[in-house]
């Protein structure tokens, strides 16, 4: 969470284009990679971009231990999750894998807390209540450490990054479907930069 301000969501449909994405991506700036388990071939972009000198690559969108146990086989190097249960935190804690549940209530973080977890990814950050939710949330658990995700943009991540609970933030804004490898160049180098304004 604190490699780089901004962890892409990568939501990609042809794993042809898996390492040029990646390699743009960390070329820019952005090094840790989340490739969502929500298309055919997410497994087969995340083991293409696992061969991306410097990059990052875990799974999102791991919602089970089938699911995770899939992710690991391809090489996953850390797990997100929209939401926290009790089955896959266990399953994530005794694989040994860094692991970001979902959390969105108090109740979320009282019971990722009493799994021992203290990173958790905030979702879905601007509906769930935005900055002032995450900022009344965090008081309580001032332990708590946060990457929101979920309707976050260029524009508005530096208020999130401000807030000294939050370690990065995530988005999918920076490799927009159909985007080129120039132009996700460019979005990577703008996310990045943000880590120097924000923090
Ligand atoms: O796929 C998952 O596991 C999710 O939890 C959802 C994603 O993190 C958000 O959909 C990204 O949000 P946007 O940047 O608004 O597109």
């Amino acid at each position: 969470m604190r490699t780089a301000p901004v962890i892409p969501v990568l939501v990609i449909e042809d794993a042809g284009e898996a390492r040029e994405i990646a390699e743009a991506l960390v070329e820019g700036g952005l090094s840790v990679l989340e490739v969502t388990l929500r298309t055919t071939h997410a497994l087969d972009v995340l083991r293409r971009m696992n061969l991306v000198r410097g990059a990052t690559v875990g799974a999102g969108t791991v919602t089970n231990k089938a699911q995770l146990d899939e992710a690991l086989s391809a090489g996953a190097e850390f797990i997100v999750s929209p939401g926290l249960t009790e089955p896959l935190t266990l399953a994530a804690q005794k694989a040994g894998v860094p692991f970001l549940p979902g959390v969105a209530t108090a109740g979320d973080i009282m019971r990722g807390m009493d799994l021992g977890l203290e990173h958790f990814k905030f979702f879905p950050a601007t509906a769930a209540g935005g900055l002032p939710a995450l900022k009344a949330l965090a008081a309580p658990f001032f332990a708590a450490k946060f990457c929101p995700t979920g309707g976050i943009t260029a524009a508005s991540a530096p208020e999130w990054l401000a807030h000294p609970a939050v370690l990065c933030v995530g988005g999918s804004w920076i490799v927009p479907p159909g985007a080129d490898p120039a132009e996700i160049n460019r979005l990577a180098r703008e996310a990045a930069a943000l880590g120097g304004q924000a923090r």
